[in-house]
Parts: C-alpha cells; structure tokens; sequence
C-alpha cells in the first residue's frame, strides 16, 4: 500500500510503549503516524519522529475533525487501570487499530481483537483468541486453542501450550512458560523465566519454577 492510501494512526501514550508501537505500525507499512495523545507533553511538542496532538481530553474531537483513522494504547504494564479505561473510554466511538507485524505467524483461525499489536517473530497457532488491547511481544509462542483476555502484556518469548486460558490485565514476564490446560486468573503478574504447571487462581505476583505465589 502507497503511503497515500494508508490509514493514520494515533497513539495514545508517547512514552516507550507508544514509540515502540509508531515505529513498528510505521516501519511494516501497517499506518502512516498521525502522532500521540499525551497528557503529560505539550501540543505541537515532538515525540521521538512525531509530534504531540494534545492530551486525552482532546482525543475524540480531534478524531472527529478527522486528523486520524485509528487508534492505539501506548500505555504499559506499569498502569492497567488507566491501560484499560483508555479502551474503554473510546471502544465503540474511535475504531481501534489491529497491528500483526509482517514477521510473526498467525494462522488464519485465530481471532485477534481490536486494539490487538502483535510484534515481530511471534508465532499463533490455530484457534487462539487475542482479546481486545491485547500486546504480544516479540518472540511470543501461542499454542492451539488458548486465549488471552483483554488489555493483557505479554513480554518477549513468553510460551503458551494448547487450550491455556490467560486473564485480562495480566502482565506475563519474559520467558515465561505456561504449560497446557492451564487457567491464569485476571490481574496476574509473573517474573521473568516463571514456569507455570498448575492454575494461577489468585490475582498477584508468581516467580519461579514452579511458579509460588509471592505477594
Ligand atoms: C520489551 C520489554 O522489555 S517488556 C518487559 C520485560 N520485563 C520483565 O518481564 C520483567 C520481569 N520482572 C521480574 O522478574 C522482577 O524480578 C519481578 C517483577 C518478578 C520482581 O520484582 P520486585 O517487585 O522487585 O520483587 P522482588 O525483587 O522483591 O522479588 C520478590 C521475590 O521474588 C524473587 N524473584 C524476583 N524475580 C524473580 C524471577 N524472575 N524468578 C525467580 N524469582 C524471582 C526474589 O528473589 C524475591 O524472593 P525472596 O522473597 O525469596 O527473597
């Protein structure tokens, strides 16, 4: 696609999240970059390559006024609440983007949701459901059949096996692996290299191998 036809994207969020999203939504030719919404920078002020349309508060007007087509969250794992009530503050009156970067595997069954960003050599089998706002981050393997629930991280390399249920909000560590049949309760947490072999059933921090249950 010529970069006159393609859609603009709004991020909203300019911190590390959101320029990782811009560079990859940019770079694998998925959206030409409108900028980023950010309460905490200046309108007009630069964001790495791009510049700061306003702040949250200014989202829905500037979408109407049509200076962007879709719309991204830049905001990480340090802030769900505020990850999610973003959604879902303009689920259903924005359209959401949907990003499945050109170098991972998706296999044509699974369901990815809107506001979804798949990032590079990530690989989803059959039949896995990506809920919405969901981040799947480089090197992440998904089995057949599990899913992920809505605004959930996954760092890089994170294993799933087959029919493995994640909860929303959950912040999965790097190099985390889950095996099969596996149900993850909403809110979970996990250090790096934890390994998951039985049901995480209370929100909170787990680390180790296998994964304890720390706070
Ligand atoms: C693109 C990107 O970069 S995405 C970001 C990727 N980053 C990650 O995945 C970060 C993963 N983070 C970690 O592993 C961190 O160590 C955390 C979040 C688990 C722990 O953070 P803290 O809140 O500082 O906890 P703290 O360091 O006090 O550890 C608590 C206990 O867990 C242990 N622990 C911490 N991390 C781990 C781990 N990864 N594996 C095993 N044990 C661990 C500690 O030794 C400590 O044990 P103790 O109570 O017996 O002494």
């Amino acid at each position: 696609m010529s970069a006159g036809n393609m859609k603009r994207l709004a991020i909203i969020g300019s911190g590390d999240l959101g320029q990782q999203i811009a560079y990859h939504a940019g770079h694998d030719n998925h959206y030409t970059i409108a900028g980023f919404f950010d309460d905490f920078k200046k309108p007009g002020e630069t964001a790495g390559a791009y510049t700061v349309l306003g702040g949250l508060p200014d989202v829905l007007e500037k979408y109407q006024e049509g200076m962007f087509d879709h719309l991204m969250i830049g905001i990480g794992y340090k802030h769900f609440e505020k990850r999610r009530e973003c959604f879902d503050a303009f689920a259903g009156q924005i359209p959401f983007g949907r990003i499945i970067h050109s170098q991972s595997s998706v296999d044509p069954s699974c369901r990815i949701g809107e506001g979804a960003f798949v990032l590079p050599g990530c690989v989803l089998d059959q039949q896995v459901v990506i809920g919405e706002n969901v981040l799947i981050n480089v090197g992440s393997c998904i089995a057949h059949d599990s899913q992920i629930g809505r605004h959930t991280f996954l760092s890089p390399r994170v294993a799933i096996a087959g029919f493995t249920t994640v909860g929303e909000c959950c912040n999965i560590g790097i190099n985390t692996t889950i095996i099969d049949n596996i149900r993850v309760q909403d809110r979970v947490q996990t250090g790096g290299g934890t390994v998951v072999i039985r049901d995480l059933d209370q929100p909170g921090l787990y680390v180790g191998n296998p994964a304890r249950f720390v706070r």
